[in-house]
């Protein structure tokens, strides 16, 4: 991690590195994650919220263990970005709106700033490794945070978080931030394989997600009738594709491996209203093109049939609130 000298803490013997980190995207993940970096670095990192609206400084993080933890951090738009330069860009909006969110902060870009991905699924990723002549970071991550409103976000349970590149040049740099993550609070590895991480994740969505959406249930409700079986059938078409990426499931092989992860994931969420649910329930775009959408372009490409994830994909398609993206 590129780190500057700017900020020295008066006083302090030796010169203490800083990183100014930006959170563009400041909504449940990225505000959890500036709250983190804020409080746990202070007063040697900074952490500026860059959003596409004004958003008030002063903000609290509702702990897993309701605690109420506050900051004020500095907040810049789009339109105004922050003077200071960035060490770190986190990009943290939902997937369809990554790389508009990129291209809004690309006069700012220089060849060496690293960027890092939030994002689920594996759309954007990809793309912007290929475009972006910096270092470009993947995190996949089970940490769990809703927004209340613009000051107040809810950290509603701890997880772990996934770092890599996806072309294996920057591993220092992975390596460097996992542990400014881990020192912040948030459990972080970085790890050489994020490609196939990232892939595991988008699977389990896959399977989970289309359909407690579709049928506004709890993630844990799929393990009845009648909906087992229908996630059963996902698996069968989902299990031959992930093959063909040469993405493994965690344990065992094939079907029988990726019904293991998904029935796992499905039993420890079990009380959740899983992210696609809750974005159809509040009437806004759902992250189906980066989930279902490698799966399909993939299925395409290695000539294999995929009837019923094409549904679920048309099904979400036609949602009014993804007539906008
Ligand atoms: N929340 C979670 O617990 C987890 C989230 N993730 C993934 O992290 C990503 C972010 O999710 P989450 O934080 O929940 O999403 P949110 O919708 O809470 O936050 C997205 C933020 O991006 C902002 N935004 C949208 N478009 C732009 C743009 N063009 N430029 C700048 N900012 C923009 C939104 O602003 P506005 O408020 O104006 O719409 C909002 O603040 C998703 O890919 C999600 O799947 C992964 C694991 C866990
Ligand atoms: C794993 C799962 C399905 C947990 O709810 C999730 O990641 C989501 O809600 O998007």
């Amino acid at each position: 991690m590129t780190r500057s000298n700017r900020h020295q803490r008066p006083g302090a013997g030796a010169a203490h590195p800083s990183v100014h980190h930006w959170i563009v995207g400041p909504g449940a993940l990225g505000r959890m994650l500036a709250m983190h970096l804020a409080t746990a670095h202070a007063p040697h990192d900074t952490v500026t919220l860059v959003g596409r609206r004004a958003m008030p400084g002063q903000q609290r993080l509702i702990t897993p263990h309701g605690q109420t933890l506050s900051a004020t951090l500095a907040t810049a738009s789009l339109e105004s970005l922050p003077a200071e330069p960035a060490d770190v860009i986190h990009l943290t909006t939902k997937a369809y709106a990554c790389e508009a969110a990129l291209g809004a902060i690309a006069e700012r870009l220089t060849a060496t700033t690293p960027l890092v991905l939030w994002q689920n699924g594996f759309d954007c990723q990809p793309r912007i490794t290929a475009r972006h002549p910096g270092p470009v970071l993947c995190a996949t991550t089970t940490e769990g945070a809703h927004v209340q409103d613009d000051s107040q976000v809810t950290h509603a349970g701890h997880g772990k978080t996934f770092l890599g590149d996806l072309d294996g040049r920057h591993s220092a740099l992975a390596t460097a931030l996992a542990k400014h993550v881990n020192a912040a609070g948030l459990a972080c590895e970085a790890v050489a394989d994020i490609r196939i991480r990232l892939w595991r994740k988008l699977a389990v969505n896959a399977a989970i997600n289309p359909l407690v959406a579709q049928f506004q249930i709890r993630n844990g409700q799929l393990r009845d009738t009648p909906y087992r079986g229908m996630v059963e059938v996902v698996i069968e078409e989902l299990a031959p594709i992930l093959a063909s990426e040469r993405i493994t499931p965690p344990t065992g092989t094939g079907v029988q491996g990726w019904s293991e992860l998904v029935w796992e994931v499905a039993a420890s969420t079990a009380n959740n209203r899983a992210s696609m649910l809750q974005d159809v329930l509040a009437g806004r775009p759902t992250e189906h093109r980066a989930i279902l959408g490698p799966l399909l372009d993939s299925a395409q490409r290695h000539g294999l049939q995929a009837p019923t994830l094409s549904s679920l994909y048309a099904r979400l398609r036609e949602l009014p609130a993804n007539a906008r993206i």
